[in-house]
């Protein structure tokens, strides 16, 4: 019997984390940290095979922690990508579902909330806000603290794990509410997803540093991928932290990476005076 395979994600149990884990590796075994970092930091000190960390979501954007850790902490390579969709549940302990119109204070983590941003403007006045680790962290919470009058923002797995009740169901501002999440090794390629599960396409992320003050410079990196017909689906710029003004662009490009080119894409972009990183380059998954 082959063993189990280790794969770190957002806990506690029933974080969104979770069920991507759960979707993408069903037969290895899930192990819950507290924070992104700290699912990061445990591939490096091998207690783990990969980690699953949310990378970027379609109401929130980036998740900006997971992709400067990534770039400037603990590089990684990302192996493969699954988008979920995500539905965020109101819910509170039992005893308090007749009061939950008066919650003084909601909790979840700070993606979620801001998920949910017009119905709660609408809903509540004048309620606290507390951001947790996770949405999973929050309904935790929640459900041992009976005595106080309290709500979270979490998904019906949660709902289930911590035996509380959701009082408003699908409260997200907009329909198509999903995020994408990214496999994380240390080394490539040792783990793979389950051959039954079949990508929808493959993609490359770079990243990519402009030579300072190049008139020019990122309309030249951009034509470098327009004339080879290679399709970016997102450029996104992070601070280097060196200083104001001094960004890396992170690309991803619709491609594998492939023998001709990808590679003589990164060559151009290397004569021009960039540095390039290859981030990964991967197969994505939608999961529903
Ligand atoms: O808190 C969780 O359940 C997570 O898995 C984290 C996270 C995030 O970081 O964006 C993942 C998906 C949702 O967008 C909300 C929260």
């Amino acid at each position: 019997m082959t063993e189990k395979r280790k794969i770190a994600f957002l806990g506690p149990r029933a974080t969104f984390t979770e069920s991507a884990v759960t979707f993408l590796f069903p037969d290895e075994v899930g192990v819950a940290y507290q924070t992104i970092p700290e699912c990061m930091d445990a591939i490096q000190a091998g207690e783990v095979e990969v980690a699953v960390v949310p990378l970027e979501n379609t109401i929130e954007g980036s998740v900006n922690l997971t992709l400067d850790y990534l770039i400037h902490e603990k590089p990684a390579r990302i192996i493969a990508e699954l988008t979920v969709p995500i539905r965020q549940q109101l819910m509170v302990h039992p005893d308090n579902t007749m009061r939950w119109n008066d919650v003084n204070c909601i909790y979840s983590h700070s993606h979620a909330i801001a998920q949910c941003h017009k119905f709660l403007h609408g809903q509540f006045n004048q309620t606290n806000y507390e951001y947790m680790t996770s949405t999973g962290a929050a309904a935790k919470y929640v459900s041992e603290h009976p005595k106080e009058n309290i709500a979270a923002i979490a998904n019906e797995l949660a709902a289930k794990e911590y035996g509380l009740t959701i009082v408003r169901k699908d409260i997200h501002d907009y329909e198509n509410n999903h995020t994408r999440f990214v496999v994380l090794q240390k080394e490539k390629h040792s783990i793979s997803p389950p051959s039954n599960l079949s990508p929808v396409g493959q993609k490359t992320t770079l990243m990519i540093t402009l030579p300072s003050d190049q008139a020019g410079a990122l309309h030249q990196v951009l034509s470098a991928f327009a004339w080879r017909k290679l399709n970016l689906s997102k450029i996104e710029s992070r601070p280097m932290k060196t200083g104001l003004g001094n960004y890396f662009f992170i690309i991803d490009i619709d491609a594998i990476l492939d023998e001709i080119l990808v590679p003589g894409a990164i060559a151009e972009l290397e004569a021009l005076g960039c540095s390039v990183t290859i981030l990964g380059s991967y197969p994505f998954f939608h999961a529903n």
